[in-house]
């Protein structure tokens, strides 16, 4: 390990993903292991900019790895955006001897990370943690199976309800942009269709499909609908299908934040801690401007800015596939 990295810091930003623990407890323990002086950032990178940044040490992340949200807090901070902010965030890291940074967020914050890293001398590695999934070069992103796990319990409690009185769900589902929850938890749940930002499915479509639906004996019906679909939220589209067809007794739920908390699951700890210490020794060695991610079952580095490319990621085509053959 080269020792030019003396003093990391890690911070948590956007919107909070089960695993975050666990991965912050792995770069702590291991900038500790290998004999760096480690700083937790609280709140992101509103954090940096009003100085709000602690050492810790091996027993600061003790019995956390269980714990959803995080123990280093969370913002979406405008100020970071302005150069003014980002300056401030820089000359408080630097008083402390800061030289490396990881950031645990989504795409938002890896915007930002690049941004700082390329304008200022202080090395930054991503951990992608958030539960929309929403970048290339990870196959999952931290908190998203506990996510998808999270949508799939509510969703069988909403189908035993739905099956006793032969009523017709819209259920929605977070991702900001993003479609990933919905199609998982619709292959997972059974849904009789689902609605996504990737993909036009009109809403003739929909009628369609759940006119065939009725027709072959279905008495109940589940439809996800992604947050960032382009036919609206989940009541607008059952106002319009409601509209076509008066005889459904329609009824909808929005899952909204419980999506993001509960304890995560086996996989997001794991993978929280084998991002974690991947990104802290490769910011040991030098790197930087790079994520971490799941490649099958290997960790990888890929360059923040592939990473953000929206036309590297691509839904999974047999999921979408079977969202029609299997739901017939
Ligand atoms: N263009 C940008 N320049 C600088 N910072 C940014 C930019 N975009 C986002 N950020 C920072 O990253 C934070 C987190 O981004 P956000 O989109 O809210 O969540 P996530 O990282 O989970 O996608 C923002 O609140 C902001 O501080
Ligand atoms: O909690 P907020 O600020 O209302 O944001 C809600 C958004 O955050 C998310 O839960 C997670 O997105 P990020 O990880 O990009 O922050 C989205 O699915 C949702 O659109
Ligand atoms: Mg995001």
């Amino acid at each position: 390990m080269e020792p030019n990295i003396k003093n990391i810091a890690v911070l948590t930003s956007g919107g909070d993903a089960p695993g975050m623990n666990a991965c912050i407890r792995a770069v702590v323990r291991t900038g500790v292991y290998y004999g760096k002086n480690m700083f937790g950032v609280i709140q992101g990178y509103q954090g940096l900019i009003n100085n709000n940044i602690e050492a810790m040490n091996a027993r600061s992340v003790s019995n956390i790895i269980h714990l959803g949200g995080t123990i280093l807090k969370t913002a979406r901070c405008l100020k970071f955006k302005e150069d003014a902010g980002m300056e401030l965030a820089y000359q408080n890291l630097k008083a402390k001897g800061i030289d490396g940074l990881v950031v645990i967020g989504g795409d938002g914050t890896f915007t930002g990370a690049k941004r700082f890293a390329e304008k200022y001398d202080i090395k930054v590695i991503g951990v992608p943690g958030t539960i929309d999934n929403d970048l290339y070069g990870s196959d999952f992103t931290l908190g998203y199976d506990t996510a998808i796990n999270t949508v799939i319990e509510a969703i069988d409690k909403i189908r035993d309800t739905a099956d006793s009185h032969d009523r017709l769900f819209f259920i929605e589902v977070m991702g900001r942009d993003s479609g990933c929850i919905a199609l998982r938890s619709a292959i997972a749940s059974g849904a009789e269709a689902v609605l996504l930002p990737e993909r036009e499915t009109s809403l003739k479509e929909l009628i369609t499909k759940l006119k065939e639906g009725a027709s072959t004996k279905k008495s109940s019906s589940i439809v996800i609908v992604s947050e960032g679909n382009k036919y609206g939220g989940a009541y607008d589209i059952a106002h319009a299908v409601k509209r076509k067809f008066k005889h459904y007794d329609t009824k909808v739920t929005i899952l909204g934040h419980l999506q993001r908390g509960g304890s995560p699951s086996g996989f997001d700890r794991i993978l929280g801690s084998r991002l974690g210490f991947a990104a802290t020794k490769a910011l040991i060695k030098g790197e930087t401007l790079k994520m971490a991610g799941l490649h099958g079952n290997e960790i990888k580095l890929t360059n923040l800015a592939d990473a953000l490319n929206k036309n590297n990621y691509k839904l999974e085509d047999d999921l979408l596939e079977m969202t029609h053959v299997l739901s017939i």
